[in-house]
């Protein structure tokens, strides 16, 4: 299968005695690319870890392909979720192209070495994130952006099923923003994504859910959530939604 059906059902997340976020259920289809958007501290990277397995919910459960997330075998797993996320700490002494061909541990045997086919994944990852000239580069001298985009061809080369990603576009300019997304939405894979950048997210989305204080407040085609009651209610902005003449995409005006 390409792509993976993701059905998050009423989760719940707790550190200590403080609600993450509360009974929040979530679909992805096959194939969809998914936003998450909501305030700082909503909730969004938590329900992220969830669903790539690093924050057990304390109820509810995530179900990969029909089977709980949390039941399947860790490699199994890692054939069919990659997750790209902020605090991935990864200061590896490893060149550009080492890092990015990590992606292909999940498929391979211990110790096995690269195939020509594993070669020419990395080498179209590279490419779609605009990263080959970065190859033989040691990564830990990258810019925040360059690091960002060789994690992201990382993620690529495990050829997920289910794509999650925290805040792909932080640190991108913005041709690489575009370019990126762009990337992520022609993938055969489903994809979930937290961004703050509404216009983005409107473009780039098939439907969008929005967490407020750990709760999903509204959900469905951009077009149909960014309204400008929606921005005043969570955001507390106010803000004009129109729909552009030539993307068809709803473009957020924000009027300070
Ligand atoms: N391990 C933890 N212990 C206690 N509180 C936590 C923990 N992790 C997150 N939080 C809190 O839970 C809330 C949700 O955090 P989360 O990182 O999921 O939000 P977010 O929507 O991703 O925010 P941002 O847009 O700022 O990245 C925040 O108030 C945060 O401070």
């Amino acid at each position: 299968m390409a792509a993976t059906d993701l059905d998050v059902e009423g989760v719940t997340l707790t550190a200590g005695a403080r609600h993450l976020v509360r009974d929040v259920s979530l679909t992805a289809r096959p194939g969809e690319t998914i936003g998450l958007v909501g305030p700082n501290g909503s909730g969004k990277s938590s329900l992220l870890r969830a669903v790539y397995r690093v924050l057990r919910p304390d109820s509810g459960q995530v179900r990969v392909d029909g089977a709980d997330a949390w039941s399947l075998p860790v490699r199994q797993l890692a054939r069919t979720v990659a997750a790209v996320v902020q605090e991935s700490g990864a200061d590896f002494d490893l060149a550009v192209r080492e890092v990015v061909a990590m992606g292909r541990t999940p498929h391979k045997r211990l110790l096995a070495g690269d195939t020509p086919e594993d070669a020419g994944l990395i080498d179209s990852a590279l490419a779609a994130v605009d990263a080959a000239h970065l190859a033989e580069r040691p990564f830990d001298r990258l810019s925040g952006g360059e690091r960002q985009r060789v994690l992201i061809a990382r993620a690529l080369t495990q050829q997920p099923t289910l794509l999650v990603l925290d805040e792909p576009t932080n640190h991108l300019d913005i041709r690489h923003q575009l370019e990126v997304l762009g990337a992520l939405r022609r993938l055969p894979a489903t994809v979930l994504l937290a961004l703050h950048d509404l216009n983005l997210a409107a473009y780039y989305c098939d439907r969008l859910y929005v967490l407020n204080e750990g709760e999903i407040t509204a959900s469905g085609p951009p077009v149909e959530v960014l309204t400008p009651r929606l921005l005043a209610e969570v955001y507390g902005v106010a803000g004009e939604v129109t729909v552009h003449p030539r993307t068809g995409a709803p473009q957020v005006t924000f009027l300070p």
